[in-house]
């Protein structure tokens, strides 16, 4: 039998969920529950068929999986009114930024399974990479789990104390990497093309760099230097690029993004 799955939380990633389960036939639209308060400014950006409530307790009594995607800052409100009606037999998986297995388990009132798991945006198109850690679950409800996240991409099993560097590196990396192509979007209208050649080439370069070291499982820097000929123009690029801080400013973003989590 299928899972039925409540989204609570029908944002970007909630929406994003929900479009990926189906698109991967993980699930049928019927099987998805999202939920949020104003139901009338999600409408139109889900596929057909799938349920949308602002009822969060009914959404979660109709479901076996629930799966909260609301703000940090909203997940206390939304866990005391849905607590009442949790049972052992569901599995409960927060998406949320910052918030611990053990807080989960704390706002559950109740012994179930609990999982924090952290894709990004690109679970919409089953490109996610999702990190997951869980606590009191069975092999079998981790195999669902991460069954379910792997039909929309990569699945790595983590420790919860490597989340808020998941989100960081996995989450956030996706808009880091928007800026990058952005970039070369900019520079490349520059040097003479129209800003849609450019994104075309930009993007598809990226995904071809990405894909060189997925499927060949090599460091970048040896696939840099297979593109850098001696005395050529890549190296120069490059250099400058260092000579102005460029992995430095990148480290920089991805620590100050992680110390932001341990901030709030
Ligand atoms: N966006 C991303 O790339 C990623 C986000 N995350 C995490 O996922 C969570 C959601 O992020 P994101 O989707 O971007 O945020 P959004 O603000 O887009 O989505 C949050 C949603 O929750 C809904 N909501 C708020 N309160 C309730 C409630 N009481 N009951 C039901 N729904 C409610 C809101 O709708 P309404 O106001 O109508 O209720 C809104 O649609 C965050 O915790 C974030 O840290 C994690 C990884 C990646
Ligand atoms: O910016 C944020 O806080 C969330 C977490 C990861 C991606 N977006």
């Amino acid at each position: 039998m299928n899972s039925k799955i409540a989204i609570i939380g029908g944002g970007n990633l909630g929406t994003a969920i929900a479009q990926g389960l189906i698109k991967s036939d993980f699930s049928i639209p019927s099987d998805i529950i999202i939920t949020k308060r104003n139901i009338s400014s999600l409408k139109g950006e889900l596929p057909a068929g799938v349920k949308v409530s602002d009822d969060n307790v009914k959404a979660v009594v109709a479901s076996n999986i629930i799966i909260l995607a609301v703000k940090p800052f909203q997940i206390a409100g939304v866990m005391e009114a849905i607590a009442p009606v949790l049972t052992k037999k569901q599995v409960l998986v927060s998406v949320i930024t910052g918030v611990t297995l053990s807080d989960l388990k704390e706002m559950a009132k109740i012994d179930l399974p609990v999982f924090r798991a952290m894709p990004n945006t690109a679970v919409a198109i089953e490109q996610s990479m999702t990190c997951v850690s869980s606590d009191n679950a069975s092999d079998k409800q981790v195999q669902l789990v991460t069954r379910m996240f792997s039909t929309v991409g990569k699945v790595v099993t983590i420790d919860d104390k490597l989340m808020d560097a998941a989100t960081v590196l996995g989450a956030c990396g996706t808009a880091y990497a928007m800026r990058y192509i952005r970039a070369n979007i900019q520079a490349g209208i520059e040097i003479g093309f129209d800003a849609k050649t450019a994104n075309l080439i930009a993007a598809q370069t990226v995904k071809g760099a990405a894909e060189l070291l997925l499927k060949n499982g090599s460091h970048p820097e040896q696939e840099i230097d297979k593109v850098t000929t001696p005395k050529g123009c890549t190296i120069v690029g490059l250099n400058e690029m260092e000579h102005r801080g460029f992995s430095s400013s990148l480290i920089r973003g991805v620590i100050a993004s992680y110390k932001k989590i341990a901030k709030d």
